[in-house]
């Protein structure tokens, strides 16, 4: 009798998250899905630096038709030989500030429809808001929030009317100060922080036009645009974001660019990200049972581990506080 009960017992133990994993099979949405990179159209705001540059050299290695937008003619010129270098690939290039919906909307109707828009473009400067003036806060939140509706909104009409070319996709480019404000981040954070929403919202309102979003959460990464915030980057801003190391430009390019193809919402770079990415995960879609089951599993304990880093954020900006007004 004994025997036969504990018998039972261990066949019941894998049942409950079997059972968890089936029903999450049954319910995640959006179903999953692939973007083929292939012969398609894929459109890059800042691809002419950084992490854009090096997701259109992936793009034009992997046979896609690739445009490029940027303001500076001269380094997108640059990044057209580079690219050209590299793959023999022959992109076009399109001089236009995201800020203006004319300019974007003009330079994307000329591009052509895209299967594959990726915002990027992105400005930052790490200080405190107290340091920052008015335009420096408006600034940041033009280029990379309002300006990604821009393009967005100049690319929708002619992705939702191509047809019969299959899944087509909107990936934007955050940061992991998007999922967690970081000293001297105030605008900055505020601005990826919106490309949750619109991500959010918009996955909805195009999911019928088998247009798929994602969002993608590098941390530091080694780009031209790094190298300059870096020279006046606050001590304590440099330790917080230690907390996630830093990564090779054409590794977030890589990674990225798989995480696009393979249709996820939310897309990590590094394992620190990616325990950001389920601490911070809240409402957003999850097209991954597997992710789902992992992301129900470690609500509780993920929480203790945001609260650990917590603690160890106000030490460091305690102990360079006081260090700070001893020196002055
Ligand atoms: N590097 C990092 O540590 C991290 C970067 N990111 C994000 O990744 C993205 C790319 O960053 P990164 O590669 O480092 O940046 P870079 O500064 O190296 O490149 C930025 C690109 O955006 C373009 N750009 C800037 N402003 C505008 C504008 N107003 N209109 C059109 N294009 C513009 C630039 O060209 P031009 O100046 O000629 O316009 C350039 O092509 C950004 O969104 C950034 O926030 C996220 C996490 C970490
Ligand atoms: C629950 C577990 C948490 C895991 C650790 C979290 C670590 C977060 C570190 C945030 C670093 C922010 C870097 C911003 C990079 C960036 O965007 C700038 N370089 C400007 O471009």
């Amino acid at each position: 009798m004994a025997a036969i009960s504990t018998f039972f017992l261990l066949f019941l133990i894998p049942i409950i998250p079997l059972s968890l994993l089936a029903i999450l099979a049954l319910i995640v949405r959006p179903r999953p899905i692939k973007i083929p990179i292939k012969s398609r159209h894929v459109f890059i705001t800042g691809g002419s630096s950084g992490i854009g540059l090096a997701l259109a050299q992936r793009a034009a290695s992997e046979g896609a038709r690739v445009s490029i937008l940027a303001r500076s003619a001269g380094k997108l010129d640059e990044a057209k030989q580079s690219i050209k270098l590299a793959t023999g690939v022959e992109v076009a290039t399109f001089s236009a500030d995201v800020r203006d919906y004319d300019a974007v909307s003009k330079a994307i109707d000329e591009s052509g429809p895209i299967d594959v828009l990726i915002v990027n473009q992105g400005v930052f400067t790490a200080k405190e808001l107290e340091k920052q003036s008015p335009e420096d806060v408006k600034f940041t939140i033009d280029v990379n929030l309002v300006g990604s509706f821009n393009v967005i909104k100049a690319a929708l009409p002619a992705m939702k009317a191509r047809r019969d070319r299959g899944p087509a996709s909107i990936a934007l480019v955050s940061s992991q100060a998007g999922q967690v404000g970081i000293y001297g981040y105030a605008a900055y954070s505020a601005s990826k922080f919106g490309l949750q929403g619109l991500a959010q919202s918009l996955q909805q309102e195009v999911i019928a036009d088998d247009i798929h979003v994602t969002l993608i959460f590098p941390p530091d990464t080694d780009t031209p645009g790094f190298e300059e915030e870096q020279k006046s980057r606050p001590e304590v801003t440099a330790i917080i974001a230690a907390s996630s190391g830093s990564m090779k430009t054409e590794d977030v390019a890589r990674k990225a660019m798989d995480g696009i193809k393979a249709g996820k919402f939310t897309v990590s770079c590094n394992f620190e990200g990616f325990l950001l990415s389920l601490a911070t995960t809240g409402m957003s879609p999850q097209r991954s049972f597997w992710l789902a089951f992992l992301e129900v599993i470690t609500a509780g304990p993920i929480r203790l581990i945001a609260l650990f880093f917590q603690w160890d954020w106000y030490n460091a900006i305690a102990k360079w506080s006081k260090t700070k007004m001893n020196k002055s």
